[in-house]
């Protein structure tokens, strides 16, 4: 029996989502603060930072370090030349390479919609061989606006065709900023409970929550043919 699935945009969120790469950032983060002298945070800690981008990851730092507010733009500039080559402890949640499948045979065009830099969001997508499933990547630093602001998102849903004819898209995120968006936008979230979430789920708005990515293509069908 041949099955037939309308296609339907799914735009991901990155970090925390489809890849854990907090080891990666953590790395990165700590050779900055060896080179200046400072105590090395732990991983939870750095993971906690993870979600609204670079800035914010490093203004977060730099208050939990202590160290002086007017060294921000050398601690940023470090850390991006490393950034870059920060792939080799990222791994993907479980089962997302196998959902990356089902929905590319389904023909669901896909995107990404990531805080993290254009640069190093090439270099991991590369890294990982996961770079042709996606038709768009809009990153932290490819408009003036980076998420919760609801333009990047709805930069990446209208590349893969989502507005105004399609009115059914979903975007796939895993934290408060990621609920923050797609409420903006507005577009369905379907939330990834296994990334860098603080806030309890029934908090956070959202359409589903999973927690194992075998269980994506069915709650995307779902919401499709509902
Ligand atoms: O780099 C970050 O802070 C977050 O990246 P994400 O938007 O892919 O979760
Ligand atoms: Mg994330």
């Amino acid at each position: 029996m041949t099955v037939c699935y309308a296609p339907c945009p799914v735009v991901f969120d990155l970090d925390g989502t489809l890849i854990d790469s907090a080891p990666d950032i953590h790395a990165a983060v700590n050779a900055v603060l060896r080179d200046e002298g400072v105590q090395p945070l732990t991983l939870d800690r750095v993971r906690g930072f993870i979600g609204g981008g670079v800035e914010v990851l490093w203004h977060r730092i730099i208050e939990a370090t202590g160290l002086p507010q007017t060294r921000y733009r050398d601690l940023l500039a470090a850390f991006m030349a490393r950034y870059r080559r920060s792939t080799s402890l990222t791994r993907f949640y479980p089962g997302v390479l196998d959902a990356l499948n089902v929905l590319a045979d389904r023909g669901h065009p896909m995107g990404i919609c990531t805080n993290k830099p254009a640069d190093p969001t090439q270099a991991v997508l590369a890294h990982m061989g996961i770079a042709e499933y996606f038709a768009t990547v809009v990153a932290g630093d490819s408009l003036p606006q980076h998420k919760p602001h609801p333009a990047p998102l709805r930069m990446a849903l209208q590349a893969l065709g989502a507005a105004p004819e399609n009115p059914k898209a979903i975007y796939v995120g895993d934290s408060e900023v990621d609920a923050e968006t797609a409420a903006a936008v507005p577009v369905p979230l379907m939330l990834f409970t296994g990334g860098y979430r603080h806030t309890p789920l029934e908090q956070l708005p959202h359409h589903a929550a999973f927690d194992d990515f075998s269980a994506l293509p069915a709650l995307i069908e779902q919401m499709v043919t509902a």
